[in-house]
């Protein structure tokens, strides 16, 4: 596949793994390039009707060149570079019948987490990596290197099975092994389907997709070596028996490519050509072809995802059912402290965008309230929109939390307290790679900012209903 050695540049890399060159010209370039990204990512949120001189995105270009750079740093990169130095003579077994060690030994790696961009939407996709190779003539290569190797293809713009046999090729001519197997656990994010958002919430969910390549004793798909290769995997609960070794049929991997996807983003159409513009600089600053046949549709995808976060249509669904609601409601009255019931509505779900790096993040809002006297209970449709009113923004995570409160208060007379739970794409697929990191915000108002027991009583409800995890801490501190 002519993967080894591949790079579109050979300027130094990010993390120190090798310096193919040490040309000053290479770093102009970088700077020129981010240069460059910074201000296609201005087209884009002026697109989205954002002020670029607004306090919280001022910087969001920069941070968004800098994030992209770094997670296309793969075509930076050698591989050559990273295996040749740690190949090491490993004794196989002595005038025995057999396999091992450095002659025939299966070593797998298990677990490794990846983070790629994919080709036709340009949001990144999660990868849990499995790599395992059959050394020959007496060598192994270092453990780190097989993640490494992994790496500089996932650093990439990808579709799972390109990675798959771009890891296996690569780590085949690096090592020269028996054999290599690489098994990918991909998991993409769902698309919200926005106009339907509104009249059903089961939109959360991720797309996941399961590949495999193999070479050499694992071209086989049915050798024995891949049953190994298996069972060991199970020692560790990740069960691939059932995987499709010639690879799936799927047609469509990346949720943006879907039917549904398409007559939902229809209906945002007509797409600003300047910002399907900017997205096909960003591609090709990046060192890609925008004009590559995989990468044909990935601007106006990208930028039909971004719209998402406009909003536009929201206003005005949002306002309509808040002026009819207030309008059946009195407002400012007390609440009745004898009757503590805590009315609550779990798990609605959101969708947003992190206006500091412009990627995803989304999860759930639980929340909970005391009903004042002469006050209704709020349906969850209403409260499922206007979550997804402040949702469908440019936003951080914090005044998220606050909007929500702050609008539903005034409807229930004031008691009022919003549980956000998310995960942020930028905390995990980039920079810090904070894998399996969620955060939660509260916003109390009202008697829940002064009464601890209200409070604890609804955060021990979201804790029953939602997971385990409050017991699990209690045994732990016992145990002190
Ligand atoms: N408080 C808050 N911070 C957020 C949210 N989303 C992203 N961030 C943070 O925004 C910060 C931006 O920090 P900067 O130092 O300007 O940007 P950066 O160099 O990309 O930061 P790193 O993520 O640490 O690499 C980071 O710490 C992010 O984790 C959010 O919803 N709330
Ligand atoms: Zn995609």
């Amino acid at each position: 596949m002519g993967c080894l050695g591949e790079g579109h540049f050979n300027e130094e890399l990010e993390n120190g793994v090798s310096i193919e060159c040490g040309e000053v010209g290479f770093q102009e370039e970088g700077n020129t390039n981010t240069a460059a990204i910074e201000d296609a990512v201005k087209v884009l949120l002026v697109g989205l009707g954002e002020d670029i001189n607004r306090e919280g995105i001022k910087k969001t270009p920069l941070r968004v060149a800098k994030a992209l750079r770094e997670g296309t740093r793969g075509y930076r990169q050698k591989v050559k570079d990273i295996v040749e130095g740690a190949l090491f003579p490993e004794a196989g077994l002595d005038n025995r019948i057999g396999q091992a060690g450095g002659a025939g030994g299966l070593v797998i790696v298990r677990d490794l987490d990846l983070y790629t961009y994919c080709e036709s939407c340009l949001l990144p996709f999660q990868v849990k990596c499995h790599v395992g190779y059959i050394p020959s003539s007496q060598r192994v290569v270092g453990l780190s290197k097989l993640s490494r190797v992994a790496d500089v293809f996932a650093k990439r713009l990808q579709e799972p099975q390109r990675l798959a046999n771009e890891v296996c090729s690569a780590l085949h001519q690096g090592i020269q092994p028996a054999g290599v197997a690489v098994i990918l656990q991909c998991t993409h994010i769902h698309f919200p389907d926005i106009e339907s958002i509104f009249l059903e919430s089961n939109q959360q969910g991720w797309v996941k997709k399961l590949v495999s390549s193999g070479s050499g004793v694992f071209e086989n798909k049915n050798a024995d070596v891949w049953a190994d290769f298996f069972c060991l995997l199970k020692f560790r609960g990740i069960d691939v028996e059932k995987i499709s070794l010639r690879g799936s049929s799927d047609q469509h991997w990346c949720p943006s490519l879907s039917a549904l996807s398409a007559k939902v983003s229809s209906k945002i159409e007509p797409l600003d050509p300047t910002m399907i513009t900017a997205v096909s600089s960003i591609l090709n600053s990046l060192g890609e072809d925008s004009l590559r046949k995989e990468l044909s549709g990935t601007p106006s995808r990208f930028v039909k995802w971004l719209l998402n976060f406009q909003s536009i249509d929201m206003d005005v669904k949002l306002n309509s059912s808040l002026c009819g609601r207030i309008d059946t409601l009195n407002i400012n009255r007390e609440i009745n402290f004898n009757d503590r019931q805590i009315h609550s509505e779990l798990n609605l779900p959101f969708w947003s965008q992190c206006e500091h790096h412009i990627l995803p993040f989304h999860g759930v809002v639980h929340i909970g309230y005391f009903l004042s006297e002469g006050f209704n209970p709020i349906g969850k449709s209403l409260l499922q929109s206007i979550v997804h009113f402040y949702g469908f923004k440019l936003q951080v995570q914090e005044r998220l939390t606050r909007q929500i409160a702050e609008t539903i208060s005034p409807l229930l007379g004031g008691h009022v307290i919003v549980v956000v739970e998310a995960s942020h794409t930028c905390m995990i697929s980039r920079g810090i790679e904070k894998y399996g990191s969620s955060t939660a915000t509260i916003a109390v108002l009202g008697c829940f900012s002064t009464d601890f027991s209200a409070r604890a009583a609804f955060l021990q409800r979201v804790a029953s209903a939602t997971s385990s995890g409050g017991q699990q801490f209690l045994l732990e501190v016992e145990m002190f």
